[in-house]
């Protein structure tokens, strides 16, 4: 079709016709050049300037290539120095009297990703001039696919991995989803879920691996798999996976060798051990650091790393989950040998629609600290509520942790420069599958696009992403650009308000975690209880993790602790998650807690009424098929913001027995429908 959705943001158009004479008319690359990434930057340019040109193009040649293997590259004599293996420069020269565009890196993935660049912005109408380098050195994607092509928190259809059919057949799908990903950056991606089944170790499973592998290399991406603790029992017939036994080291020896016997790139192993009931070195009576260091003594001999998740909350701590992990692993800094990375998620709790950065971000400056964002929306909305994630992405990386004083940033931590590390990376979880569009709707694919975009660059705008993704995807009239823009900006917020506003979070039903169950307080666990959460009862709302609760305040460094240690320095959008106040606390404002949260969830409700008005305005702009599917979604939205709102104020008012503030519309039901909701087939649950 026409239009269609499944090229995402890589639509390549027929320019306005006054631009096109400028799309280069031929494509350059030394006759001897054997490097696949640099084959494949041609092969995209081809590709494009056939497509945007509209058979008009002509305006000169661009030429790619490293200075090691071009010749004409190197006869330029550009100054390469500050761009590492993936950086890039895209300059306009004079040569033989012509003006040429080069592509230049220092190597076949910088060649690569200049290639891109270039032809982003002839999309975008700008000048082609760009040097970049990334600023993060791992920039991948964590599927959470089963064998079975289920997804663990996918609402995108099925795994785009056809494990059955691989590795004899090789899905045309996964040439575009390497163009895709590396249109961004992204230069790895972990094929199955963290919870991982030990089959994905096999032979017949690394053969297909291998194949995948194959496709993706060109592109720049490496292949890494989520490792099960536990493989050396259920593979190799051993008593233990005891990390300290000799007789385990030597099975994941073996297991390492072979794995790049049949993919010599490997990229390493994720791992989530001692977490939501995965086997892990805790098991032994080990820590952490001796389970990761024995995969990292395994692949080291090959280059390969360990990305080491802290997503923990057994154990230690009960009386705080937010915690856990920073009273499990803050004491290991310095533990992990050097190819280990610990993987830690934004925020303290588990991908909320708002949380705090996590407090292990500054904690442990000697330990590579890789930074988890989830893509796909378990907690927010599934792929059904518009949400751009990159504003919440950039909120987390702006945060200032204060570990070496002011400036801080999460982000500094994160690429490596705030404590000196080289070893650094971004992972994000992927909201991709085999639906048409991908991701499961439109504006799902901007939250793939701004993850690699901010991998690559952490301290990007996140305006500036969106507003660049919307111009792909749509046009770049800047009459549709600009408010779409916008409204992706507010629509994260929005959703913070008609679901969890105040800093509450963790109110969503059990399992699926679709849709309000403030209620729900008699699951095994405790912190699977919404209501372990919010601490409602007659007379207050909130969590106190002040000094006088449970102290997670203390996690932090001094000034950050400090501006989270009073209700008054916190601010209103981590309120309740720090602080236990009583419902008439007075807000800034005057008004009461009450009073306030009621409003919050209205105002969340009436955006999304304006988000559908807006788009309406736009149907001019967009073709019919994208304009219906999120026009649809957008009212499905509004009415499932209406749930929220609705079930969450009528709940609070049954603990507080207070009326609505002025105007504020009574719940459309009774507490009780609310409570009587069932789900039972919800996508994406664990399994
Ligand atoms: C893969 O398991 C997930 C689990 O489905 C999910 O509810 C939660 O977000 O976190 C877990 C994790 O991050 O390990």
């Amino acid at each position: 079709a026409a239009e269609d959705s499944y090229e995402l943001w890589l639509r390549y158009r027929p320019l306005p016709a006054a631009a096109r004479a400028g799309v280069p008319g031929a494509v350059a690359v030394d006759p001897a050049e054997r490097d696949a990434r640099v084959l494949a930057a041609r092969d995209e340019l081809f590709r494009a300037f056939a497509a945007m040109s509209g058979g008009m193009g002509g305006g000169g040649e661009v030429v790619l290539g490293t200075p090691a293997t071009s010749a004409r590259v190197r006869a330029l004599r550009l100054d390469l120095g500050d761009l590492g293996d993936e950086g890039y420069l895209v300059r306009r020269v004079m040569t033989g009297g012509r003006p040429v565009t080069v592509v230049a890196a220092n190597g076949g993935a910088g060649v690569l990703y200049g290639a891109f660049a270039l032809i982003r912005r002839l999309q975008l109408g700008r000048p082609v001039e760009e040097r970049s380098a990334p600023k993060v050195r791992l920039r991948v994607l964590n599927h959470w696919d089963n064998l079975d092509r289920s997804v663990e928190r996918g609402y995108a259809g099925q795994s785009i991995w056809d494990w059955w059919r691989l590795p004899g057949h090789k899905d045309p799908r996964y040439v575009d989803y390497a163009r895709a990903n590396a249109s961004l950056g992204i230069n790895g991606t972990i094929l199955n879920n963290v919870n991982a089944k030990a089959d994905s170790l096999t032979a017949p499973y690394l053969a297909k691996a291998a194949a995948v592998a194959d496709v993706l290399r060109p592109y720049g991406m490496k292949v890494y798999l989520s490792a099960r603790f536990s493989a050396p029992i259920e593979l190799g017939g051993l008593e233990t996976a005891d990390p300290l036994d000799p007789s385990v080291q030597a099975w994941w020896r073996a297991k390492a060798d072979e794995i790049y016997r049949v993919i010599p790139d490997f990229g390493g192993f994720l791992v989530k051990a001692n977490s939501e009931g995965q086997p892990g070195p805790r098991d032994y009576g080990r820590s952490h650091a001796d389970g990761a260091n024995m995969l990292a003594e395994a692949l080291r001999p090959h280059g390969g790393a360990v990305m080491w998740r802290a997503f923990v909350y057994q154990e230690t701590d009960p009386e705080d989950r937010a915690k856990q992990a920073y009273t499990e692993f803050k004491p290991q800094d310095g533990r992990f040998a050097p190819n280990v990375l610990v993987q830690v998620k934004n925020g303290p709790i588990d991908f909320q629609p708002r949380e705090p950065f996590h407090p292990l971000f500054g904690a442990m400056p000697r330990t590579p600290l890789m930074l988890e964002f989830q893509i796909t929306k378990e907690y927010l909305g599934f792929a059904t509520h518009l949400v751009y994630l990159g504003e919440l992405f950039a909120e987390t990386l702006r945060s200032d942790t204060y570990a070496r004083g002011p400036g801080s940033t999460v982000s500094r931590v994160v690429d490596g420069s705030l404590d000196g590390h080289r070893l650094t990376g971004m992972a994000g979880v992927a909201n991709i599958g085999s639906d048409r569009d991908w991701t499961g709707s439109t504006f799902d694919q901007a939250n793939w696009y701004a993850f690699g975009r901010l991998a690559w660059d952490p301290d990007a705008s996140a305006r500036t992403v969106a507003a660049e993704w919307a111009g792909l995807t749509f046009t770049t009239d800047p009459a549709f650009a600009r408010p779409v823009a916008d409204l992706m900006m507010a629509s994260r917020q929005a959703m913070v308000d008609y679901m969890t506003p105040l800093g509450l979070a963790h109110l969503m039903g059990t399992g699926h975690h679709h849709g309000p169950a403030p209620w729900v307080s008699d699951l095994a666990r405790p912190e699977w209880n919404p209501a372990y959460y919010h601490r409602a009862d007659a007379r207050g709302i909130g969590f106190d993790r002040t000094s006088k609760g449970s102290n997670a305040v203390g996690q932090y460094a001094g000034p950050a602790a400090r501006r989270f240690a009073r209700p008054e320095t916190t601010g209103e959008d981590h309120l309740l998650w720090f602080h236990h106040l009583p419902w008439d606390h007075r807000m800034p404002g005057g008004a009461t807690l009450w009073e306030t949260l009621v409003r919050r969830y209205d105002r969340g409700v009436a955006a999304v009424a304006g988000f559908r008005a807006r788009w309406a305005g736009l149907r001019p702009f967009v073709d019919a098929e994208r304009w219906s599917k999120t026009a649809d979604l957008l009212k499905v939205q509004e009415e499932e913001a209406r749930w929220w709102r609705d079930a969450s104020v009528a709940y609070w008012r049954s603990l507080n027995g207070r009326a609505l503030p002025p105007g504020s519309p009574e719940p459309a039901h009774p507490l009780e429908y609310y409570k009587a909701l069932r789900f039972p087939y919800a996508p994406g649950q664990a399994h």
